[in-house]
């Protein structure tokens, strides 16, 4: 069986920003992820990190190129076809967690099993509480985010993630919002991850400290891959 798990081919991306103009910022990205990668993309601010980074969570749509998911092409899929698959094999981390003020940690572990299976069973919530255990916060389950620190919610919403048990987990600076105590923290925990939960790990990261620790760097320059280590 193939180790891959997203393959994009010659994936272009433009933005028109006004009739006439049309810009393009990545220019036929050729790129692998597999199963067992843990792996960095940086760049220069501007060289097209979260535009390719949204476009690899099927957030947003290639100008041209195809990128496939378990070997499947994803083009032609329709908005719904697209989402189900996000929802079955992705996870998504961001620097500002976006979690829910209202609602718990585990409530907010528990959010994309909702989603997708409707109101929690006694299965989901065993699970929101291993989760919840295996980035170290089995005891603050009943708290609210703003009665967590900033390490602590990035935590959470990495445990949020993972619910769905997705194959790829995407972080857009996971660690920008952090000092840098919680930053090499919540890096180790991605990580653990990696290698626990069989999930391959992309993250964006200005820090070259934690790239440095990545098995793999992919260098974007202008909207082009310049070197993958
Ligand atoms: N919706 C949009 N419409 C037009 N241009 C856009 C849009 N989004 C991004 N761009 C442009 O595309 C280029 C790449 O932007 P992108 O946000 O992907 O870069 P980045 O590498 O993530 O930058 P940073 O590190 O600063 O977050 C930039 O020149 C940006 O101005």
């Amino acid at each position: 069986m193939s180790n891959e798990i997203m393959r994009l081919k010659a994936l272009k991306k433009s933005y028109n920003i006004g009739m006439p103009n049309e810009v393009e910022v990545l220019h036929g990205i050729n790129l692998t992820l597999s199963v067992d990668d843990f792996t960095a993309l940086v760049g220069p601010s501007g060289s097209g990190k979260s535009t390719l980074l949204n476009i690899m969570g099927l957030l947003d749509q290639p100008t041209s190129g195809e990128l496939y998911l378990h070997g499947q092409a994803t083009s032609a899929m329709d908005d719904l076809e697209r989402t189900q698959l996000r929802g079955r094999a992705l996870g998504f981390v961001f620097q500002f967690h976006h979690l829910i003020q209202a609602f718990s940690a585990l409530d907010n572990v528990l959010m994309p099993l909702m989603l997708h299976q409707g109101k929690p069973d006694n299965e989901a919530r065993d699970r929101a509480r291993a989760l919840l255990a295996a980035v170290g916060l089995e005891k603050l389950s009943d708290r609210r985010p703003n009665q967590l620190s900033g390490g602590q919610q990035q935590r959470v919403a990495i445990a949020r993630a993972l619910a769905t048990n997705p194959a790829l987990l995407l972080a857009d600076e996971p660690t920008g919002n952090l000092d840098s105590k919680s930053a090499e923290e919540v890096f180790a925990l991605f990580r653990k991850i990696q290698s626990e939960h069989d999930c391959a790990v992309l993250l964006v990261t200005h820090d070259p400290r934690l790239s440095a620790q990545c098995d793999r760097t992919i260098n974007l320059v202008d909207g082009r891959i310049v070197d993958a280590l």
